[in-house]
């Protein structure tokens, strides 16, 4: 039986990430990478396909969690018949080498410790050779290599195919293990002191949260998510990945599983908006410079996603040896998504960098080049009908959503320039481009006799990505086509007051079976448009409804049951922390009452 998503919480090191569930076991972490192959894989599949469980020896144990202040570090307090012990995960932020830290220390009586750690390299498959060297436990397999540190006291050893080890801490003890990996070609890499390591990560995660500019009554939850989506970000190269799991399932025992360890042009931009909101301006430079050496090249060649330093190849593929999140097959590796054409992403970026422009990020000539070259790709090719921001693998349509964003880039470039005419670019001709688009996107998406804008122009089904309107400025909250199409969302997408993205009975538009839960971001989105249309009490409540789906250490995945009260998707997923985060930073303005 798998613990249940929201089970887990996150530690990582800005290169990769882990998730520790709540029974004291790291079920998932991929090394050296976000998107390199997982090395524990339990979280697809079984113990045997890898985890790394330390806690009590006590069945009677019971354990309650946080992270340390505003920090990515995670302290998991056990309570015992025989004292009670913290377990401090971290990963420190790498020199060289990633580590993985879980500190023991006795809080009170004595209590005796149980580590088991099962290693298994490329996604939970290959079983290493293991054997002690230099004081530790070394484990090898083909390109990969992981040395495991153990406390000195107590008795480490081997028994079915795993490193187990057997300790005692008493009140005022304090004990380290640290796993390292490395190419098994190299030498040993330097070893850390994991108690130093430990007052560095907390100094680096603090000074980083500090310095977050939201002063309102939702700080706690809006920093949880700022530092969520900053450790969704790849330092060495800026990049930002979507989430760092594959195929946690948008529904039980369904099909629908996705790898979203990569950058999507739509996702990393919208994270780098709640970070600019937040005064984040470092990591906007460091997403600008990825991204324009990620889409350097014809314009027609833009990919919507790429990997971590931009790779362009992402081919899916099934693992058959997984047998997925509560038997939730296939468990996929890449995404198919890449080959997609979707237009909307046009609109993020652009906005992305107008809403950086606008924070006072330094310009940079290469970025308005850039931006130039994708204003001049879309004038051309906004009328075609695409794959949408949902991704579906259905036939190709004309998504709304598509429009309203290509209207969204028009509109960033045309303000761009006028806010700077020297910029040089075709200011007339992306005006003639904006308002053709809100003409037709008004004529053609708009269900008059129903009062809403609809999913495409070939149907009159909803898309909850119409609720954005008001918030990228295609037209006023106040609007009457804004407040009917809250309306009409509300009644034909909500289940328990969540929203859906699209309705998936009967023969659904995605050309996928199955269904899938409510998508988080979707109900951030109808707070915002039930705000801007004035209804500032309607959406505060849906907020702190949606504040009180976070898990214990205030993590969201993409999607909710509310029936069965739980979390589905990948987790944790930018998607829904932006969500939170642009929510939350909205209910500041205007206080007015309903
Ligand atoms: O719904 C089918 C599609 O689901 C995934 O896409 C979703 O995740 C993306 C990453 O967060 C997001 O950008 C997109 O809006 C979501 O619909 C999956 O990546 C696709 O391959 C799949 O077709």
């Amino acid at each position: 039986m798998h613990p249940h998503i929201e089970d887990y919480a996150l530690i990582g090191d800005l290169q990769s990430a882990a998730l520790v569930s709540s029974n004291g076991s790291i079920d998932w972490l991929c090394l050296p990478r976000f998107d390199s192959p997982a090395c524990f894989a339990a979280l697809l599949g079984s113990q045997d396909n890898g985890h790394w469980r330390l806690a009590p020896q006590s069945p009677k144990a019971r354990a309650h969690r946080s992270y340390r202040g505003e920090s990515l570090i995670l302290d998991t307090i056990w309570e015992t018949p025989t004292g009670r012990v913290k377990v401090t995960d971290f990963m420190p932020q790498r020199d060289v080498q990633p580590d993985v830290v879980r500190i023991v220390e006795g809080l009170q009586g004595r209590v005796e410790m149980h580590g088991v750690l099962r290693l298994r390299f490329d996604y939970g498959r290959v079983v290493p050779w293991v054997r002690a060297a230099e004081g530790s436990r070394v484990a090898i397999a083909g390109p990969d290599s992981v040395w495991l540190r153990t406390p000195e006291q107590g008795r480490t050893y081997g028994k079915d195919l795993s490193t187990r080890s057997d300790f005692t801490v008493a009140e005022g003890e304090r004990t380290a293990f640290v796993l390292t990996w490395h190419p098994s070609h190299e030498p040993r890499p330097d070893q850390i002191e994991p108690f130093q390591a430990l007052d560095d990560t907390l100094e680096d995660w603090q000074a980083w949260s500090a310095r977050c500019r939201y002063d309102g009554p939702y700080r706690d939850a809006v920093v949880r998510s700022l530092i969520t989506l900053k450790a969704l970000t790849y330092a060495p190269t800026g990049g930002i990945v979507a989430a760092p799991t594959t195929s946690l399932p948008e529904e039980l025992g369904g099909v629908r599983n996705w790898d979203y360890r990569y950058c999507w042009l739509r996702d990393a931009s919208l994270t780098l908006n709640s970070l600019l909101s937040a005064g984040y301006l470092d990591e906007a430079a460091a997403w600008r410079d990825w991204l324009l050496r990620a889409v350097a090249g014809a314009p027609d060649d833009l990919q919507i996603m790429y990997g971590l330093a931009g790779e362009r190849r992402l081919p899916e593929y099934e693992v058959p040896w997984l047998t997925g999140y509560c038997d939730s097959a296939p468990v996929r590796i890449g995404n198919g998504a890449v080959d997609q054409r979707q237009l909307d992403v046009y609109g993020e970026v652009l906005d992305s960098f107008h809403l950086a422009r606008a924070a006072g990020l330094p310009a940079e000539p290469h970025a308005w080049s850039i931006q130039r070259s994708l204003m001049d790709y879309l004038e051309s090719n906004w009328r075609d009908p695409d794959e949408g921001l949902w991704e579906i693998r259905g036939p190709r349509r004309h998504f709304v959503h598509s429009k309203v964003m290509a209207w969204v880039a028009a509109d960033r470039a045309v303000r761009a320039m006028e806010a700077n005419p020297k910029l040089g670019g075709g200011i007339d001709r992306w005006r003639a481009m904006r308002d053709e688009v809100h003409r037709e996107v008004c004529e053609r998406g708009y269900d008059d006799e129903r009062g809403t804008f609809t999913q495409s122009y070939e149907t009159r089904d909803l898309d909850a990505a119409t609720l954005l309107i008001p918030r990228v400025g295609f037209l006023p909250g106040d609007d009457p086509r804004v407040r009917g199409t809250i309306e009409a969302v509300r009644q034909d997408l909500t289940h328990e007051g969540l929203v859906r993205r699209y309705t998936t009975e009967g023969g659904s538009v995605d050309g996928l079976p199955g269904g899938e839960g409510t998508f988080l971001v979707c109900s951030f989105w109808l707070a915002d448009a039930l705000r801007m249309s004035g209804r500032r009490d309607e959406a505060a409540r849906l907020f702190e409804r949606l504040l009180s789906l976070r898990n214990d250490v205030g993590l969201l995945a993409e999607e909710y049951d509310p029936a069965a009260g739980r979390q589905l998707g990948n987790c944790p997923q930018a998607f829904s922390h932006i969500g939170l985060v642009g929510t939350a930073f909205g209910l500041l303005d205007g206080a007015e009452a309903d």
